[in-house]
Order: structure tokens, then C-alpha cells, then sequence
């Protein structure tokens, strides 16, 4: 597992910064694009950082608390979906092929098998996770092992020469499990962490609150962040952590979706925090707990559009600001290129 993520070295900062402030505009006028273009030139080390063979990966898993009535959907739907993205016709295809993203999707522990596809990597763990209603949602080892599966596939991506990842989830249940999380992994009272998912109306999120406080109550003793997310799961969450990790270790910008990808997020931070500088958060998702999340990793979302559905939609939808940041800092003339004058002169 890749525990040795860079630092972010800051010497290039001030180079990068006075680039972008000799662009033909007001200073600082271009905003959190200015940010953005700063956090990928340092990611990158270059002063014309570049966007090589942008990725999606989409990790599934079914989650045996799922039978417990967390969700207003059956879990056979996780499978359904992951048959929905190998044809492309879900939210993420769309958005991954308007906005020009590669995309695959991993099977990381679905109640399925699957035929062999070429958009599928099939390293499942097993066909779920068990409930963690019941004891932990996996063992220690496969918490381990999926860390490493997730990191795995992203040092090959990152062997390609991919240098911007996005990840997304698919996985009935996992608002619960990424709620449970965050709750364990945070002083944040699981209330506050719990929110409706795919739709629950109010009865519905009382029911699963209830079944949440008595997985929290079962699992209360631990503290070790490995024995947390073996503990309440899934298996796409920790593949997605991994991920993350070697995303950083890679020097890949990483371009964190809503509040489930948010939650393995926490977990790879609470492995390795250097993950962190490596980070863009595309938006906030509508549900509960999201807005707090980021702000427990001090991310300030890009977008506020009131998503909630997950998969990597909302990081899809953010990526062309990224394109966008670059091209400013790649393509745009400066006062002296272009003869333009500066103020004062
Ligand atoms: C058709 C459909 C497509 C989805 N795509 C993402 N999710 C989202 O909903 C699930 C989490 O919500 P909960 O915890 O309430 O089950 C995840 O699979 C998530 O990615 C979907 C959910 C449904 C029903
Ligand atoms: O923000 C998310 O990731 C999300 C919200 C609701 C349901 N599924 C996913």
C-alpha cells in the first residue's frame, strides 16, 4: 500500500503565481480558476501543467446492511446500474463522454458476476459485504486487500501517463455505510451524518437512523481508521481509498465526487492526510452531512447544484473547470506578449 505521498513542494508557487498574474486580466480576477491552475502546476511541478488521459473510475460494491432497509431501493439495483454503465447509459457516461473523461467501471464487490467487458475491471472481494448489524461488514485482511486492489488500478493508470482521476461509487446502501464513517471518524453526531440517500421521506430516514445507531453502538469501541471501514464497509469505499492514495503517490490531481466518495476520502486522510493536497472538490451534494464533510477536510466545493445521486456525476460535471484552469494558464497572453498595459502604466 503507497504510505509515501510527496509533500506538495511549494518552491514552483511563486513562478506559477507570477505567471498567472501577468495574464491580461485584474489580478487574481479569474478566481478559484486561478486557484485551481496554482494546485495543478504545483501537483504537477510544471509551470504549464498538463491534462493527459482524464479518468473516471466508477467502484461498485453491495453492502449487506442493504437487507436492513437503509435504502429505499433494493440492492439488486447495484448490479442492474453496473449493467447500466457497461452500456453507458448512466448519469456518468453522459457526463464522462460530454466532458470528455475516459471511463471504467470496477467491480469491487457486487452480489453479480459479470460477463467480461472492456469498460469492467472484475476484481471483486466477494458478493458483498455482510451486514455490519450483524459483526463487521469484512475482515481486516479484505479491508487490506482492497486498499490495495484500488491502489493497484491506479498505478496502472498512472503508468499510462493519466494525470487526472476521478472517482465515483455505485453501491445500494452506501450512503449508510459512508454516514457510519463519518460519524466513527469524526466528532460529527451520526444525526448530523445521516441523510435521506436515493429518497428516504421522513419515516424512512427516522427507520434509518435507528438502524444506524445500532450498527454506531455495536462497532463504538474501535478507533483504528482500517478497523472502522472494516467494520461498517463496503468494499468500494476501501477500494476508493486506496485509489486515492495512489492517486496522490502518483502526483495525480484528484477530483473528489459527493459525500460517498467524500467518506473514503476521510478514510484515505485519516491513513495518509498528505492525500489531501492533492484534492479538488467538484460540489456539495444535497445530502445531509456533505456540507460538514468538506468542511471537516477544509474542501471548498466547486459547484453547489444540488446533485445527489453519486457515481462521479458531480465530479464529472465539475471537470471542464479544470480543463478551463489550464488553458489559462497554458494558453493565455500576458501584458507582455500582447502589449496590453498594466495599471500604472
Ligand atoms: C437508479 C439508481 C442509480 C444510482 N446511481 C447512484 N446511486 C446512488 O445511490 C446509492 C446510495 O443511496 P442509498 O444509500 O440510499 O442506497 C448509491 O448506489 C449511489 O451511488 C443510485 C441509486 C439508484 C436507485
Ligand atoms: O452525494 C452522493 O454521493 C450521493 C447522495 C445521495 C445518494 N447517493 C449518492
Amino acid at each position: 500500500m503507497p504510505t509515501t505521498i510527496p509533500a506538495l513542494a511549494r518552491d514552483l508557487q511563486p513562478a506559477l503565481q507570477h505567471k498567472l498574474d501577468r495574464k491580461t486580466k485584474p489580478m487574481g480576477s479569474l478566481g478559484r480558476l486561478e486557484a485551481l491552475a496554482l494546485q495543478l502546476g504545483l501537483i504537477q511541478q510544471r509551470l504549464d501543467p498538463q491534462i493527459v488521459q482524464p479518468t473516471m473510475l466508477v467502484f461498485a460494491g453491495d453492502h449487506g446492511l442493504a437487507r436492513a432497509g437503509v435504502s429505499p431501493f433494493p440492492p439488486e439495483v447495484t448490479p442492474q446500474m453496473v449493467l447500466n454503465f457497461l452500456s453507458g447509459g448512466a448519469a456518468v457516461n453522459v457526463l464522462c463522454r460530454a466532458n470528455g473523461l475516459d471511463f471504467k467501471v470496477v467491480n469491487a464487490g457486487v452480489n453479480y458476476k459479470f460477463a467480461p467487458h472492456p469498460l469492467l475491471i472484475d476484481v471483486p472481494l466477494a458478493h458483498g459485504t455482510a451486514s455490519s448489524l450483524d459483526g463487521p461488514a469484512m475482515t481486516r485482511e479484505q479491508a487490506e486487500l482492497a486498499l490495495q486492489r484500488g491502489a493497484d488500478i491506479v498505478a496502472g493508470l498512472a503508468a499510462q501517463g493519466c494525470t487526472v482521476l476521478a472517482l465515483g461509487e455505485m453501491g445500494i446502501g452506501n450512503t449508510s455505510a459512508a454516514s457510519l464513517l463519518m460519524a466513527q471518524l469524526t466528532d460529527v453526531p451520526l444525526a448530523d451524518c445521516t441523510g435521506r440517500g436515493t429518497g428516504h421521506d421522513d419515516d424512512g430516514l427516522a427507520r434509518k437512523l435507528a438502524v444506524l445507531q445500532q450498527v454506531q453502538a455495536r462497532h463504538a469501541s474501535l478507533s483504528a481508521p482500517l478497523d472502522i471501514l472494516a467494520a461498517v464497509g463496503g468494499f468500494e469505499i476501501a477500494m476508493m481509498a486506496g485509489a486515492y492514495l495512489a492517486g496522490a503517490a502518483s502526483g495525480m490531481l484528484l477530483l473528489v465526487d459527493g459525500f460517498i466518495a467524500t467518506a473514503a476520502l476521510l478514510v484515505a486522510s485519516r491513513i495518509n492526510p498528505a492525500v489531501l493536497d492533492y484534492c479538488a472538490y467538484a460540489h456539495c451534494s444535497g445530502e445531509q452531512g456533505h456540507r460538514r464533510l468538506l468542511a471537516e477536510l477544509s474542501g471548498e466545493p466547486l459547484l453547489d447544484l444540488g446533485l445527489r445521486l453519486g457515481e462521479g456525476s458531480g465530479a464529472a460535471t465539475a471537470f471542464p473547470l479544470l480543463r478551463a484552469a489550464a488553458a489559462i494558464l497554458n494558453e493565455m497572453a500576458s501584458f507582455e506578449s500582447a502589449g496590453v498595459s498594466d495599471k500604472d502604466g
